[in-house]
């Protein structure tokens, strides 16, 4: 008797910005304690998984050749440990995941777990797993301290090591300009050189959180531009110290403000509405000062499932640099 194939299950799942990172002290397992608020951007990849000839993993798009095409993906990993959840071998069952990445690799924007979260999302419809999207975060978590937030979307508190979620009221949609870098950072390096910079003097810290949460409930992006930090900004620039010219450039092409987004590379610009974040990103593109500008709008959800491989895919708005 033949079996019957059930048909692949596209995801698209957001990037994410940190509005607010505060680093505290490396904890006995090796992270840092940290307090953060995520936006979720429409700036995305789309993961499919299929039953397949092949089991494996293949990836396309933005920085592709950069991602293991192997074992050591993220979204393998998310499949390995919900396979292994329910008892199951993804191997055996001929799975194959299909990466589209429009996030780019190693920029402080969450790609990696994003795929990882899309990949958990798509493998429970696949299989028509009964799990709510408690457990699904419990395995998220496992995987990597962003997979949690980027399978939640919108907007949230991070604690822990960022992987405690806690929904936050925002009740606008925020215009970003992100321009990517030529080449990305080490998350793990990022934290590295913090701590040295720690130990040698005193990098500027971010102030209190809740200012920043008053401000996405007003919705006022004039507010949230003045609040906007990052704890491993400084450890980002003194890596890449290139960044500090990107990070002018964009507020000297209008935008309100500007913050290195997550460990970076990638720079993230706060805009007054969608016009105005056109018009930065044309000026910023012929800026010389990154290799890509995307506009891009938040807060969006979570890794939701998009349908079959023929659903429409909108590509988000790109300049070139
Ligand atoms: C910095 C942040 C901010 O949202 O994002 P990215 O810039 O990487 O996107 C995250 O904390 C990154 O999360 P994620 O990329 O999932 O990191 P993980 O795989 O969990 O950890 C990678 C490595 O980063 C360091 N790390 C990560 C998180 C944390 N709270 N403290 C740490 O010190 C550790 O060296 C760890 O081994
Ligand atoms: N699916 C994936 N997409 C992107 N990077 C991945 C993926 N799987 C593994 N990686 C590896 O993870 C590292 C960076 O992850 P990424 O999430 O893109 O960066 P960041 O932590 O800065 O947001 C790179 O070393 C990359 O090769």
């Amino acid at each position: 008797m033949l079996a019957v194939v059930p048909p692949p299950v596209t995801v698209r799942v957001p990037s994410k910005v940190n509005l607010h990172l505060d680093v505290g002290d490396v904890r006995e397992d090796g992270y840092h304690e940290l307090t953060t608020v995520f936006q979720a951007l429409s700036l995305t990849d789309e993961v499919t998984v299929a039953v397949a000839d092949e089991p494996g993993v293949e990836v396309h798009g933005e920085g592709a050749t950069n991602v293991p095409a192997n074992a050591k993906n993220l979204a393998w990993r998310a499949i390995d440990e919900l396979a292994r959840h329910v008892g199951r071998d993804p191997v055996k069952a001929n799975i194959r995941v299909i990466i589209r990445k429009g996030i780019p690799v190693s920029g402080g924007m969450a790609g990696g777990s994003a795929d990882a979260a899309a990949a958990l999302v798509a493998l429970s419809a696949l299989w028509r797993l009964e799990l709510g999207r408690d457990d699904l975060a419990t395995i998220a978590g496992a995987i990597g301290s962003d997979v949690p937030f980027v399978l939640h979307g919108g907007t949230a508190l991070g604690t822990g090591r960022g992987e405690r979620l806690v929904p936050v009221l925002s009740r606008h949609t925020f215009h970003w300009v992100l321009a990517f870098d030529r080449r990305g950072l080490s998350t793990p390096r990022v934290f590295t050189e913090l701590d040295r910079l720690r130990a040698e003097g005193d990098p500027p810290r971010v102030g209190a959180v809740e200012p920043v949460l008053e401000a996405l409930a007003s919705g006022e992006p004039r507010q949230l531009a003045l609040l906007l930090g990052n704890d491993l900004q400084a450890a980002a620039v003194s890596l890449r110290p290139g960044l500090r010219r990107t990070l002018r450039a964009g507020v000297d092409a209008g935008a309100l403000a500007g913050t290195v987004s997550g460990s970076g590379p990638t720079c993230a610009f706060l805009c007054e509405d969608a016009d105005a974040a056109l018009r930065v990103a044309a000026e910023l593109s012929g800026a010389g000062v990154c290799r890509t500008v995307r506009v891009a709008h938040g807060p969006v959800p979570g890794a939701r499932v998009i349908g079959g491989d023929d659903a429409p895919r909108p590509t988000p708005p790109e300049v070139h640099a």
